[in-house]
Order: C-alpha cells, then structure tokens, then sequence
C-alpha cells in the first residue's frame, strides 16, 4: 500500500490514536506519524513502545507541517483542541476527528478550521472496552465499517484522499449526514452502552444482598454486559452529554417498549412474549444473511467485507 500522507499528526494517544499508528505503519500509509498526550505519564508510555515516530510534548510540534490532523480525544474536549491547533495548521491540511458523535462534535470544531484547510469529521465504528496508549492493535479496524461525514463544501479530493487512507486501515469507508450519524449510533451503539452500564450497576446493588452469587453464577449475556460496561468512563460520560437528544429518543422509545413487556410478564400474555422475540430473532438472523457480523461464530470474521 502506498504512503497516502507525509506527516500524519494523531492528537490524543489512547485506544484508537494507537490502533491508527499501529495500522498505518502496518500498510506504510504515511511518511512520518507525529503523536501528542496532554499527560507526561502518556508520552513515556508512548515513546517506550514505540507509539508514533515521534512523540511531541506540544500541540504545536505535532501539528507543525502535518497533511493530516486526526483529534483522538473524548468528544467533550474537541473543541478545545481545534482551538489550539487552529494558528498551526498547514494551508491543504485535512482535520478529521475519530469522534463518536458528529453534530456536536462539527459544532464545536468547524468554526475553528481556517479558510484553506479541510475539515472532515469520521467515524470508525471499531473499539473495545481498553483505553489508553498500551491498548490499541493494528486490526481494530479490519472489516468495520469507518463513516465519513463531510459537511458542505468540502472539497471532495480531501473526502476521497482520507477514504483511501481508512481503507487502507483495513476499514470499509461509508459517508452518512451528522445527524442521521446520531441517531443510528444512538440505537447500535450509545444506547446499548447506557442499558449495559445500567444493568450492570443493578447486579452490583444486588451482589451486596446475595454475597457475589451474580458475579460468580453469571451467564454469556451478563458477562457481556460487564465488557461493555467497564468502557472508559470520561469517554462515554461526554458521548451522552453530546448525543443528548438522539439518545434519550432512543432510550425514551426503549423504556416505552420495556414497559410493554413488563406489563406482558404480570399478565401472563406469552403470546405478546413469543411474537416480539420472534420478530427480534429474525433481525438477528438478518443480519447475519446480509453478512454484516464479522465477529459470529457462524459466519466467521472477514467475510463481511463488502
Ligand atoms: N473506545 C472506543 O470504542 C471508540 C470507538 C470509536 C471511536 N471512539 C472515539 O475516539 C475518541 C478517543 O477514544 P479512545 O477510546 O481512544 O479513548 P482513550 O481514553 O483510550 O484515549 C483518549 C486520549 O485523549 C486524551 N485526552 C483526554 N482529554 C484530553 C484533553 N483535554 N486534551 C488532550 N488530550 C486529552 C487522553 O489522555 C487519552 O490519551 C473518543 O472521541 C471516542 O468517542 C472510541
Ligand atoms: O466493541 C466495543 O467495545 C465498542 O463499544 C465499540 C463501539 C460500539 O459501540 O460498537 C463503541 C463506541 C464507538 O464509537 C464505536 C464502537
């Protein structure tokens, strides 16, 4: 794979900021990667394994002459970073962000983004419950979907030219509108992320009345649950406050639903029961006809590349 970038500037070296280096060096997809930590702490964790070409100790250092600019960081904080990066960027630069939420995080960023540079929020939906620089692996994004969310005006080289730099991260590339962007990753994603937080945060009020029975008796579904629910806590509390109205119509439609259920259970409707989990099997079984879970023991990874 060719070099896309000469410089390649990663702002923020936690989970994604290091799967991206590790990716890039694995496909030779830029010259030089330039890395930036707020924390001193992070910036040793780097530089002792071997985290980006070179680790900066300012914004400025890392921003200076790069073509691409990815901000790393939770989405709360984007806005202080373009901020700061603003007076340094290089005319022709391209600003991505690898943000889970795209409205607020285009809010709060694009006014920043000088005329001559371009401005092009993503999404690569690839993660897990692991933060930090020692976290990230090359393959994170292999077969994932990553989702461009240009806004209006871009120049659509830069779209094309970050499109191929994500593909050759092992990414399949979709662009999508910011706000329809809020409102799937609310259903897929944030809301999931709050009902596991939540049931988890249940069993542990419980575990003090049973001594541990729930930790040590739990099953496939729970333990999934704990994954996801030990998820970064900065990280998730700002995906919430940014995503606020997309999540709570989603959670509002949920307990809407739950509360259906619930009412079913007390009225021994089992047919209400069956026919939802009927319904909810065949969604399931959709997706894995149309080839969209790589991770299904029945479909095997990789195959879901399109
Ligand atoms: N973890 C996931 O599953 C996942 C998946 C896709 C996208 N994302 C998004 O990627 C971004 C980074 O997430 P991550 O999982 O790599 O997190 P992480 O916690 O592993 O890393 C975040 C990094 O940002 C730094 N940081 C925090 N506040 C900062 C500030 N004010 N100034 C400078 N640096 C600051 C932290 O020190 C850390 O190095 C977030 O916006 C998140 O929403 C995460
Ligand atoms: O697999 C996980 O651990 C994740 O939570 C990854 C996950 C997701 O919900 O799918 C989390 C947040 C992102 O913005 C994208 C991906």
């Amino acid at each position: 794979m060719a070099e896309i970038y000469d410089r390649v500037a990663l702002i923020g070296l936690g989970l994604i900021a290091s799967s991206m280096f590790w990716a890039i060096r694995r496909a030779g997809l830029a010259g030089e990667v330039r890395g930036y930590a707020r924390s001193a702490e992070t910036r040793e964790t780097a530089r002792e394994i071997g985290l980006c070409d070179r680790v900066c100790d300012t914004l400025s250092e890392t921003v200076e002459g790069a073509d691409l600019v990815v901000l790393c960081v939770p989405v709360g904080v984007m806005g202080d970073i373009a901020v700061e990066i603003a007076p340094l960027l290089k005319p022709g630069a391209t600003v991505t962000d690898v943000g889970s939420v795209k409205s607020d995080v285009i809010a709060q960023v694009r006014p920043h983004i000088p005329d001559g540079v371009h401005f092009v929020p993503g999404h690569p939906l690839a993660g897990t419950e692991h933060s930090g620089p020692r976290s990230g692996f090359a393959e994170l994004f292999d077969n994932r979907w990553c989702l461009l969310v240009p806004v209006e005006g871009t120049d659509p080289a830069a779209v094309d030219r970050l499109r191929r730099f994500w593909e050759g991260c092992g990414a399949n590339v979709d662009e999508m509108d910011a706000d329809h962007h809020d409102l799937v990753l609310a259903v897929t994603s944030h809301a999931p992320h709050l009902i596991a937080y939540t049931m988890v945060g249940v069993a542990d009020d419980l575990r003090r009345v049973t001594d541990s029975e729930v930790i040590k008796y739990s099953a496939g579904g729970f333990r999934d649950f704990t994954r996801i629910a030990a998820s970064d806590p900065t990280m998730w509390r700002d995906v919430f406050l940014s995503n606020k109205d997309a999540t709570l119509e989603i959670l509002g439609r949920f307990t809407e639903e739950l509360f259906a259920l619930q009412r079913a259970i007390r009225q021994g409707d089992g047919a209400h029961l069956h026919d939802y989990f009927t319904r909810t099997r065949a969604i399931r079984k959709g997706i894995i006809e149309a080839g969209q879970d790589t991770d299904a023991p029945d479909f095997g990874r990789g195959g879901g590349k399109k």
